[in-house]
């Protein structure tokens, strides 16, 4: 449905509030996809590029190389009426805090219906229709229809706002930390509904997040990306379940499972900083296997079973079953 060939994004780097010469690489040479019907889950830290990967996959961003390709159309040759109108109304969009998403002074039935009148979809009744079966869809009363944003809670917001995405029956959603604002308590409930939402229309997603165990539980594929590269992607079972890339395993162990038994790898120090990253692996100043080769050229791509694909001089041995079983527990480490 939509893929991303050799994207780069980059910004001119500001240093007091001056414009330098130096460039912030947020995304670079990334390529993927993701099918109808299919989630896709994103993971990395803070300022690896998840958010411009979502502004690129909506449209709102356009890369300075490589192409965004929708159904095979480059999304950038589309008349701007088309980008606005046909692609925008393909893709729906989820932001993180639906307290700043939803605009306070409107009620639900006037959020839910705003798209359907800009985008001048049906008559004035099949709009309200369409309200209330958007009401329905994500499991809310009808008398939510009329409250304000304030008057909901956290996760109704968060109800309100993928209703809101879903108007315009899109065939992506992007989900950009959905939960990450939730009440610890409703985050499932919402998950849950999404991956409702999936199966039901048949959607593809696209789930942004930090939390690698929660988008193991809810992805089919999942790509991680460290400093703007994606570094290993495939089926969530191989990626989760068999990673290859040091990067993912130390994702993977920051939040153990209750199940696993596998040791935490502490990564000290920062994500290096974006402005002219170093050529070689950018996770080479974290990493406890790198050594001079991984500093000289980023690791050309390997790949194995089910489209499992990593960027990495050194990977995790193969030695757990893709199934999502438990890997043996690794040595000791740190990258103190
Ligand atoms: N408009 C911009 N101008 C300059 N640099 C930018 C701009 N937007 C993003 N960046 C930089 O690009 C890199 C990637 O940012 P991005 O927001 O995509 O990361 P992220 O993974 O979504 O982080 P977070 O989880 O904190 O939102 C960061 O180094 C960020 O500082």
């Amino acid at each position: 449905m939509i893929r991303l060939d050799g994207v780069h994004v980059r910004h001119k780097a500001r240093s007091g509030g001056l414009f330098s010469r130096d460039a912030v690489h947020a995304l670079t040479d990334a390529t993927m996809e993701v099918k109808r019907g299919e989630i896709v889950g994103l993971v990395g830290e803070s300022g690896c590029g998840k958010s411009t990967m979502a502004r690129v996959l909506t449209g709102l961003q356009r890369p300075t190389d490589g192409k965004v390709l929708f159904h095979g159309r480059d999304l950038w040759e589309m008349t701007g009426a088309e980008r606005r109108g046909d692609f925008g109304s393909a893709v729906g969009v989820v932001f993180q805090d639906p307290s700043t998403a939803l605009n306070p002074r409107l009620t639900v039935r006037q959020i839910l219906r705003d798209p359907l009148d800009v985008h001048r979809r049906g008559t004035r009744e099949a709009r309200e229709a369409r309200v209330e079966e958007l009401l329905d869809l994500v499991g809310l009363p009808g008398h939510t229809l009329e409250a304000l944003p304030g008057q909901l809670s956290g996760g109704q917001r968060q109800r309100v706002a993928i209703a809101r995405a879903l108007a315009l029956e899109p065939e992506l959603i992007v989900a950009d930390e959905p939960t990450s604002a939730l009440d610890v308590s409703v985050r499932a409930q919402v998950l849950n509904l999404l991956v409702d939402l999936r199966d039901r229309l048949g959607l593809g997603m696209v789930f942004i997040s930090h939390d690698i165990q929660t988008v193991r539980y809810l992805a089919d594929r999942i790509a991680v990306l460290y400093l703007g590269r994606i570094v290993e992607e495939g089926r969530a079972a191989e990626v989760a379940g068999a990673p290859r890339h040091p990067y993912t395993e130390a994702l993977l162990s920051a939040t153990p499972s209750l199940l696993e038994t596998t040791e935490r790898i502490v990564l000290t120090g920062p994500v290096p900083s974006a402005t002219n990253p170093p050529p070689g692996c950018p996770f080479t100043t974290r990493c406890w296997k790198a050594d001079d080769a991984c500093a000289t050229a980023f690791p050309t791509e390997s790949s194995g079973p089910g489209g499992h694909r990593w960027h990495c001089v050194h990977p995790q041995p193969t030695t757990s079953s893709p199934s999502g079983d438990p890997a043996p527990v690794p040595p000791a480490r740190s990258t103190a």
